[in-house]
């Protein structure tokens, strides 16, 4: 195999907005070019049919019906944002599939994303690395967040210690120190509240440009009364569930729909400034839907100490970082170059993960048999 190789990375996040696509040449530690993006539309059927799989996830068996329904769905429409990237793209090698999460439980050892690796792969043509996740959390780790990788090797030099901080539905943030130490954690909601809310209230799928919130006022009362949840007082690693803190639904249930959604957009930012960070960063680049929110990012410059800036000013493309970091983690999976470790996730030591699904291939790539197949190949006899 050349240490270079051409990844279609793919994310559906927590916000269940759709799926992200992005193509870079990575070795699995360097990235050499970034290429074309795009990102699909889930239609609003397949959106409510997804988050009601989220609201009983934790009591649903692997092959229930309406799981493995919404589970192929989901995989066609991630196939026909890689067949679109591939008719523009000269060659790609793999695809980094990370599915969409629907259950989220370190604690008792699970995480559950659901995908069909081999349907992506037979619709594609190309090999599939995915569950990226659940080798962490066996190990007793978080299994979240994976992106620090990505961000680390991404940024060069310029001011130290440094946040890259991403607001999808559920936010997260990589923290950089003065000697290069990697630290992360998400740190509480990010837009899938006020997703919620908003939808609840004006029938749109989220606060467009903060409207609603710009023309509220934060409930100090109930703010602080979220704030007071044990999570914000644990030191990472820590991750959430995109329903960790669904209750704040019930408690702002009484508020204006401006006011609600004023305190939940607090609520995302103060949970962002309690971070338990070994040191304050000089900069903050945020990534992720929640950066289009001016609302977020205003509220996010008066509450933090240190520059507040979207990742487009490293150069960055913010909305495809998600996509693009799976690309980079299905490289290093094929490596078994480590997709965690301590100070990220928690697990024990540092250790790789995911799994090769090739079922919609032949013949087999020659470079996946050159020494690099990773353990749990699905597809090769
Ligand atoms: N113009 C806008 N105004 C307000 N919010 C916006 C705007 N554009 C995007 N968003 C928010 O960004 C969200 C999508 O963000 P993103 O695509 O980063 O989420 P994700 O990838 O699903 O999440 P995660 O990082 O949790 O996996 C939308 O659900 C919405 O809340
Ligand atoms: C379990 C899961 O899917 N977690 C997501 C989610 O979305 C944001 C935050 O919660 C983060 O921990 C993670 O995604 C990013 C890509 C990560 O692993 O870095």
């Amino acid at each position: 195999m050349s240490a270079m190789l051409t990844t279609i990375g793919l994310m559906s996040g927590t916000s269940l907005d759709g799926v992200d696509a992005a193509i870079i040449e990575t070795d699995g530690e360097r990235v050499f070019s970034h290429g074309a993006r795009l990102s699909l539309p889930y239609t609003l059927e397949l959106r409510q049919r997804a988050r009601a799989l989220l609201d009983r996830a934790a009591d649903l068996a692997l092959d229930d019906a309406e799981v493995l329904a919404v589970e192929r769905e989901i995989t066609l429409r991630h196939a026909e944002a890689v067949n679109a990237l591939l008719a523009d793209a000269p060659h790609v090698d793999v695809i980094g599939f990370h599915g969409q999460t629907i259950l989220h439980a370190p604690a008792e050892r699970r995480t559950w994303q659901i995908g069909d690796a081999a349907l992506l792969s037979s619709e594609t043509g190309l090999p599939v690395v995915h569950d990226f996740r659940s080798a962490d959390v066996a190990a007793g780790g978080q299994g979240a967040p994976l992106a620090p990788w990505y961000h680390a090797a991404l940024i060069h030099g310029g001011e130290r210690p440094v946040a890259i901080l991403n607001i999808g539905g559920v936010a997260n943030l990589t923290f950089i120190d003065a000697d290069g130490s990697v630290h992360a954690c998400d740190t509480g909601p990010g837009n899938a509240l006020l997703d919620d809310w908003a939808f609840r209230h004006t029938g749109v799928a989220c606060d467009v440009d903060g409207a609603l919130a710009a023309a509220g006022t934060p409930r100090r009362d109930i703010l602080e009364r979220l704030l007071s949840d044990p999570y914000f007082s644990l030191p990472p690693p820590k991750s959430l569930d995109r329903l960790s803190f669904v209750t704040a639904l019930e408690a702002v249930r009484d508020c204006s729909p401006e006011d609600g959604a004023a305190t939940l957009a607090a609520f995302t930012v103060e949970a962002i400034r309690r971070a338990p960070l070994p040191n304050q960063p000089l900069a903050w680049y945020v990534c992720g839907g929640g950066r289009h929110n001016p609302v977020l990012m205003e509220s996010l410059r008066l509450s933090l100490q240190g520059a507040v800036r979207p990742v487009e000013d490293l150069g960055w493309d913010g909305d495809a970082l998600e996509a693009e970091c799976f690309g980079f983690l299905a490289v290093r999976s094929l490596r078994r170059l480590p997709l965690s470790a301590p100070s990220v996730t928690g697990a024990p030591a540092p250790i790789s993960g995911g799994r090769l699904t090739c079922a919609g291939l032949t013949p087999i790539p020659k470079w996946i048999g050159e020494g690099l197949r990773p353990s749990g190949i699905h597809g090769i006899s």
